[in-house]
């Protein structure tokens, strides 16, 4: 208790002098980062600083020039406008002087980036490991002479997959589809459930009958089947045709574009933290399960798969428990469902797991699983043969994924277990949830319902509002956080793997810098 409150008081007088530091460098432009400095070897123990080994040139603190956004983002984005929606942009970035955890704009403003390019930057800008990687000879070939991967694999095409991907592939899925984005793995998933659906009515070694190749030209039943995915209110899946169709987080993203009619479950709506009320949050999840099992009974066409994400991130970082995930299998197996898990967000290392599905112990594994972001390349895992088509080109496109995101995702992979990136992301995580606490306990009318403990750094709260969250994401851009939102009025964080206590505590003293001048 008294080590305790002696740490805390050490880190707070050490957050003082940062957010002086701070308050210093936006109104003057002082310049606060290291100087070059010699190499630094790699670490050998967990409590050594791994970013300061990949980046010994990293910035101590944020640097700010100018307002958000600066004038020349401004500038710079209007021209852009004349060729290309900026609606969406925040600022015009400088990647190439970006270092590790912080990110620079073009008026040379420095940001501590929590978001990390919506959650898909695994180990910081410019990490050397990676600029290395693109310079291999593989890499240049991949680029300059792209393969249609499922015509024309290189040589070089299952050691990638096999030191990469699969390195790191949940367990029991030890296949790999690869695809584009996020979107396009879910969609693939969803097509190899639909495939896979009908191959089994049908019999896997039959062939489409007549009826069914004319109706399909169609877009006509059978050949054309009255298929479903079951997803969840507020999930996000992505945002071309059948993805859009399973994402309901927000309105904006499906308006005016048609859609399967699929259906839509309720997601627990927990309280939190979890730990303090799980009695009513057993009855939530419940009330979530029944329904679920009367759609699956009811709903008027056939459903082949249920997508879930592990923690509902675009639509609010929305947590259930793994009492709710292991019902949810059951449910599934069941009812002859597929159980698709989106890991697109919370897969790779940053919820306390590699892949956040680990942490609900589940009999069996999901049937798929998908990936994208913080690996870069996009695809799923599977384990299950049948999930194969046993024809060619019925899973297919031209590029099949792209092999040099697959050779990022294997250094990525590499670099993770080297360096044990998973368990310094937990570690890092319970900090900053710790702090995070006191301070929802010192402002709990700016920031009510934490959440994420012990999920790595995948934390996020709420904010009053809408407005006062917006409000809040542009006052921490003000002193140099970058920083994003999720759902109707939540605050998210989403930093890269290399993000450290040193990282934290900048963050912390700016967050809480903001939160007493709100
Ligand atoms: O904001 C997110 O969580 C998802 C980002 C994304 O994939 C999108 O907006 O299309
Ligand atoms: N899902 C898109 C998030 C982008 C943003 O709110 O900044």
């Amino acid at each position: 208790m008294v080590l305790s409150a002696l740490r805390h008081a050490n880190r707070l007088a050490g957050r003082s002098v940062a957010v002086n530091a701070l308050k210093r460098s936006a109104a003057s432009g002082a310049f606060h980062s290291t100087p070059p400095a010699d190499p630094v070897p790699p670490p050998t123990s967990a409590s050594q600083s791994l970013a300061a080994y990949y980046f010994p040139n990293e910035p101590d603190l944020p640097r700010l020039l100018t307002s958000f956004p600066g004038p020349k983002s401004v500038e710079k984005l209007k021209s852009l406008d004349k060729v290309y929606d900026t609606h969406a942009a925040y600022m015009l970035c400088d990647y190439r002087n970006s270092v590790g955890n912080y990110i620079r704009d073009v008026d040379q403003n420095i940001y501590l980036d929590v978001y990390a390019q919506i959650a898909s930057i695994a180990l910081g800008y410019n990490n050397p490991v990676l600029a290395a990687a693109a310079q291999l000879p593989e890499m240049i070939d991949a680029i300059i002479n792209r393969p249609a991967l499922g015509n024309f694999p290189s040589m070089a095409w299952e050691s990638i997959l096999q030191d990469g991907l699969i390195a790191a592939a949940p367990n029991g899925l030890g296949k790999v589809w690869t695809g584009l984005s996020g979107s396009d793995a879910n969609e693939c998933a969803y097509k190899a459930a639909f495939i896979y659906h009908r191959s089994r009515q049908r019999g896997r070694s039959s062939d489409f009958s007549e009826l069914e190749r004319q109706t399909t030209m169609e877009n006509a039943s059978p050949g054309s089947p009255d298929l479903a995915i079951l997803s969840f209110e507020k999930a996000f899946h992505g945002r071309l045709f059948g993805s859009l169709s399973t994402t309901r987080s927000n309105p904006i993203h499906k308006m005016d574009i048609p859609a399967f009619k699929w259906p839509k479950a309720p997601f627990p709506a927990l309280k939190y933290p979890l730990d303090q009320h799980e009695a009513e949050n057993r009855v939530e999840e419940d009330r979530c399960l029944s329904a679920i099992e009367t759609i699956l009974h009811e709903w008027e066409s056939r459903i082949s798969a249920v997508v879930v994400e592990p923690i509902q991130s675009e639509g609010g970082d929305n947590h259930a428990t793994p009492y709710f995930f292991q019902q949810l299998r059951n449910l599934t197996k069941q009812h002859s469902v597929l159980l698709i898990v989106d890991e697109v967000q919370t897969g790779v290392g940053a919820t306390g797991t590699f892949w956040a599905h680990e942490q609900w112990n589940l009999d069996t594994p999901p049937d798929m699983v998908t990936f994208s972001k913080k690996f870069q390349a996009a695809g799923y895992f599977y384990g299950n043969e049948e999930l194969r088509p046993r024809l060619p080109f019925r899973q297919f496109n031209t590029w099949c994924g792209d092999a040099s995101k697959a050779i990022i995702a294997r250094e990525i992979v590499k670099e993770v277990h080297a360096h044990d990136l998973v368990a310094r992301t937990s570690q890092v995580g319970r900090y900053v949830y710790d702090q995070l606490e006191e301070l929802q306990r010192t402002f709990p009318h700016l920031m009510q319902n934490l959440r994420g403990k012990d999920r790595g750094t995948f934390i996020a709260w709420d904010a009053t509002d809408l407005d006062t969250r917006n409000k809040f994401l542009n006052d921490m851009k003000a002193v140099g956080i970058n920083i994003g939102g999720c759902g109707s009025h939540s605050v998210r964080l989403r930093p890269a793997l290399v993000f450290e206590k040193k990282h934290a505590d900048v963050f912390l003293d700016a967050l809480e810098y903001v939160l007493k001048q709100s």
